[in-house]
């Protein structure tokens, strides 16, 4: 569905020499990226400020023409074939919209049902299933300039949709929502992305959206992939580990250990115990701990990919 080989792009940039003189520096934006990308995989695309991703997401929706390497999407070649493949993607860029400012959503709506010449009962059925699981209703006759962001973000996801695209290239599309917004949209992604019809590329910052949405994560840093896998892999890597965390009834006997467990911290005088898993499991750990001390409450914590993902940034 999407390939890419040895893509480039270089910007030339002015940079100061000395006080009077300014000297041209090439940057690689995007360095050498190959990646392939099947029919209904969802893809979370990540990296830190200025690594690439913005760019890469504009030569595959034919935005930017790349300095070399090769780039197809839905078979076609993004520049010279962009307005075939207009009819085949949707975008969703967090900054800009692609709605109609003076225009109530419905209207928008409309004429781009007009623009993408989509016949009345598919726009009308498409329109009706984002309506019902992205809550539109309340505001579909308010002009677009009077939306809050999250409500925007709404209007954009479906109009990104209208014409049942086959890949659908999302950059940060929770950002600046708030905590319900965000679920919101999510929980529409993750709906849309198990029917398995549309591919979905996300890039982001907020590592919960892809937690929650994508089995495949590319991370990409100075304009290279760095990472390309699921994210459990990326936790391997980085030897993340679970956490167990118990209260109990009384401190823990003098020099007590758990096999392939190391006791991490002990608070709330003594009554509070957390150990990270090493080479054991949940359920060993817990039948050693209750074997040795009566326990009130505990939990297994997971790895937190924030952390994985700052130490991989970290790295570099
Ligand atoms: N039009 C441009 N002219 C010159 N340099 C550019 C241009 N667009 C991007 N760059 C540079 O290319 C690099 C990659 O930028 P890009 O916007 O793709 O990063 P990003 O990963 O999307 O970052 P962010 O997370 O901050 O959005 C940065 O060093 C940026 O300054």
């Amino acid at each position: 569905m999407i390939k890419m080989k040895d893509l480039r792009k270089d910007f030339t940039v002015r940079v100061k020499a000395s006080r009077f003189r300014r000297k041209k520096r090439t940057v690689a934006a995007v360095d050498g990226v190959s990646l392939t990308i099947d029919r209904g995989e969802m893809v979370g695309y990540i990296g830190p400020n200025g690594a690439g991703k913005s760019t890469t997401l504009k030569m595959l929706t034919g935005v930017l023409t790349p300095s070399s390497g090769e780039v197809s999407v839905c078979g076609l070649t993004p520049v010279p074939q962009r307005t075939k493949l207009a009819l085949r993607i949707g975008v969703v860029f967090g900054q800009r919209s692609q709605l109609w400012w003076d225009l109530p959503l419905r209207e928008s709506f409309q004429l781009l049902r007009h623009i993408y010449r989509v016949p009345a009962a598919d726009h009308a059925s498409r329109l009706k299933r984002c309506r019902d699981l992205l809550d539109l209703d309340e505001f579909l006759d308010t002009p677009v300039r009077q939306l809050s962001l999250g409500q925007r973000m709404r209007g954009e996801l479906t109009a990104a949709l209208l014409h049942g695209p086959e890949v659908l290239f999302l950059d940060e599309p929770t950002i600046g929502l708030d905590v319900v917004s965000k679920q919101a949209v999510r929980s529409f992604l993750a709906e849309l992305g198990a029917t398995g019809d549309v591919t979905l590329v996300l890039t982001t910052h907020d590592l919960a959206d892809i937690e929650r949405l994508c089995e495949r994560l590319v991370v990409i840093d100075h304009g290279r992939v760095v990472h390309d896998g699921s994210i459990e892999a990326l936790h391997t890597r980085y030897g993340s580990r679970r956490t167990l965390v118990a209260d109990l009834e009384k401190p823990l006997p003098d020099g007590f250990a758990l096999p392939g467990a190391d006791l991490t911290a002990v608070t709330a005088n003594g009554h509070r115990v957390t150990f990270t898993l090493d080479s054991t499991t949940a359920g060993v750990a817990v039948a050693g701990l209750v074997a040795a001390v009566p326990v009130r409450d505990l939990s297994v914590v997971e790895p937190d990919i924030e952390d994985v993902v700052a130490r991989l940034y970290a790295e570099r």
